[in-house]
């Protein structure tokens, strides 16, 4: 008997805990480390980046005794030679400052887009792993609206905030340095204004900050409101819903604007008190400062370079209080991007390589291809119904065996299973007498070629919707395959052929068109096992025919587990099973069941006598 191995184990512990993501609050500090791992292949272009952000720093702070030289040097002295000398000197220093800054600004963004770039695609890869379960519990629109707004949160982060924060306290450290060694008194005055703009602008700052998250939400409603409402524009016509959707539309809107003039009113609050404040605050200092230019305390140039660096100071501390916001919600941002990566799969492949089965029809062989043996399984989001139970059943090679039952029965639940979407929690699905859950999981789902009821089209052209099954498939091929399930003829009968953009969902198609295309895909797959989902959708007689004829050509050859709704594929098929609420009730051939199995003749004279 084949087992799982350890790891599996492990991970099939940790991955029954899956839940539904949850928004948990950590430091910034914790936070921002986690995307260190994405950080850590660019450690030279941190480096760099680091050592721009330093340059500049520095360069920004040398501007002010630049300034002070240049008034005390060059003006005061009257020489201009050393108005010129003074003027080189600042120069100097702008031009470092400028390619500094240049440096940095490019760096640091290229950094931001770098990160989110490889984020965004290392959470689609992992995203493609997780079960179905996953996404019932999540819902999809949701993962998505949190990719796009958490990512692009990270970049501006990164990109922007986080060097405007280190900028901004390497500017506030070495600008007080500078204010303390030059004027004690004049710090002091600064040091106590700096609360008076602080507090204000922190104030109205996390109030805009709340609005403009209340605002992007609503924006969000009338986005949802709009796609809802233009996806089902032919529902909303024929009921002459128009005025009602209008009205309620306008209302969503109405209230987005609502919320963004609240937002803008504290903005201008916000500037008013920055403007009044911080220039009061200059205005005091150079009340005093100017009483010390008077007195020949300290000389023009001096005052002049002190309110540079004021200005630096002050500079600084407002874009540390405005990022640091950022930074905390990029830390719940982060975590929330770190908490999806590391949700577990609860589907694990195997490692086992894929017993060697011939591929050849050959009936008369006895051993089992498919065995399920006490196979239960409830769905994950509903623990207490068992939607298959204790089910036992083998298939050989080359059979074909319909599956029929009333709604609900769990037929598609049984197909879901041998696609390893779902594990079964008791018993065993085994593949010439291998545990499927021992093989890699891509072998085996290359072993399986579904056909859905809804058959899934992509926005891409014909050929290469067909060619979904089959990468490596050439043009040849796809047109055999096209012909081989009837396709071909209405395929060329599009406005481009094979090379015909199919529309989202692809509308341009009928139902039994659509069919078609899915057989072909089955065939072009050319796996050894069909999992055949038959539509019940009403084909005209046609229609049907043609369906039912590419039909006949996928199943030739291969073992086939058909979900039947029709006459023609319960007749043909070798042997039919009967389910009833997760259970196989009766097996045997039609005439069989017709005589044993009261269900079945219920069903039988329901789907055959009209
Ligand atoms: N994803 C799911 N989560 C929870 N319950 C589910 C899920 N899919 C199906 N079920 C339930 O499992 C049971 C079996 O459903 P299943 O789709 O296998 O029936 P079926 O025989 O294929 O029916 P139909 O012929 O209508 O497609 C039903 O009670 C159904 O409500």
């Amino acid at each position: 008997m084949t087992t799982l191995n350890p790891d599996q184990k492990k991970q099939k512990a940790t991955a029954a805990k899956q839940s539904p993501l949850h928004n948990e609050r950590t430091s910034s500090a914790q936070g921002l480390l986690a995307f260190w791992p994405f950080l850590r292949p660019y450690r030279r272009q941190v480096i760099y980046a680091l050592s721009a952000l330093v340059i500049t720093a520095m360069a920004m702070l040398s501007l002010g005794k630049g300034v002070q030289f240049l008034i005390d040097q060059g003006l005061a002295t009257g020489s201009e030679t050393d108005l010129t000398n003074a003027l080189l000197l600042f120069m100097g220093l702008v031009v470092v400052f400028g390619i500094g800054s240049f440096c940095r600004f490019y760096l640091v963004s290229w950094l931001g887009e770098r990160v989110v770039a490889d984020i965004r695609k290392a959470l689609f890869a992992h995203l493609l792993t997780l079960p179905p379960a996953f996404f019932e519990n999540n819902s999809p629109s949701e993962i998505q609206s949190r990719i796009t707004s958490d990512t692009t949160l990270l970049q501006s982060v990164i990109g922007s905030s986080l060097s405007i924060a280190l900028r901004s306290s390497l500017m506030l450290i070495g600008g007080v340095l500078f204010l303390l060694v030059m004027h004690f008194k004049l710090t002091l005055i600064l040091i106590l204004c700096v609360p008076f703009v602080v507090v204000p602008v922190l104030y109205f700052g996390r109030r805009v900050r709340r609005l403009s998250r209340h605002s992007q939400d609503e924006i969000a409603n009338v986005g949802q409101y709009l796609s809802q409402a233009l996806r089902h524009i032919k529902v909303i016509q024929a009921f002459t819903h128009e005025h009602h959707d209008e009205q309620r539309f306008d209302k969503a809107v109405e209230q987005a604007f609502r919320v963004s003039v609240k937002r803008i009113l504290q903005r201008s609050w916000l500037a008013l008190m920055a403007i009044l404040l911080s220039m009061g605050g200059i205005g005091i200092m150079l009340w005093f400062g100017g009483k010390d230019v008077i007195s020949g305390a300290i000389s023009a140039g001096d005052l002049a370079s002190f309110l540079f660096y004021s200005i630096v100071v002050a500079g600084a501390v407002t874009a540390l209080s405005e990022v640091m916001g950022e930074l905390q919600r990029a830390a719940g941002a982060t975590e929330r991007i770190m908490e999806l990566l590391r949700e577990p799969s609860t589907i694990i492949s195997g490692q086992q390589p894929l017993p060697k089965v011939s591929t050849a029809p050959n009936r008369a062989e006895n051993k089992p291809l498919l065995t399920l043996s006490n196979v239960s399984f409830s769905y994950p989001t509903r623990p207490t119904t068992a939607a298959l139970k204790k089910l036992n059943l083998s298939i050989k090679k080359g059979e074909k065996v319909a599956l029929v039952g009333p709604s609900g029965a769990g037929k598609s639940t049984l197909f879901e299973l041998l696609l390893r979407f779902y594990e079964p929690q008791q018993g065993e699905i085994r593949f010439a007498n291998q545990n499927i859950q021992t093989l890699s999981l891509s072998d085996w789902r290359q072993q399986l070629a579904f056909v859905p009821q809804e058959t899934a089209l992509f926005d891409l052209s014909v050929a290469d919707n067909l060619a979904y099954a089959n990468r490596d498939a050439n043009k040849e091929e796809i047109q055999h395959a096209a012909k081989l399930s009837n396709a071909h003829e209405f395929i060329l009968q599009l406005q481009q052929g094979y090379d015909t953009q199919l529309g989202e969902n692809g509308v341009r198609l009928s139902g039994g068109q659509r069919q078609r295309i899915a057989i072909a895909r089955a065939i072009l797959k050319d796996a050894p096992i069909l999992l055949l989902d038959e539509a019940t959708s009403a084909l005209d007689a046609q229609s049907e025919r043609k369906v039912q004829d590419a039909l006949e050509t996928l199943m030739e050859g291969r073992t086939s587990l058909v979900i039947a709704h029709r006459l023609a594929t319960v007749l043909n098929a070798d042997r039919i099973l009967v389910l009833d609420h997760g259970e196989i009730i009766a097996q045997g051939t039609h005439s069989e069941l017709l005589e044993t199995c009261a269900l079945y003749q219920g069903l039988a004279e329901l789907q055959f006598t009209h």
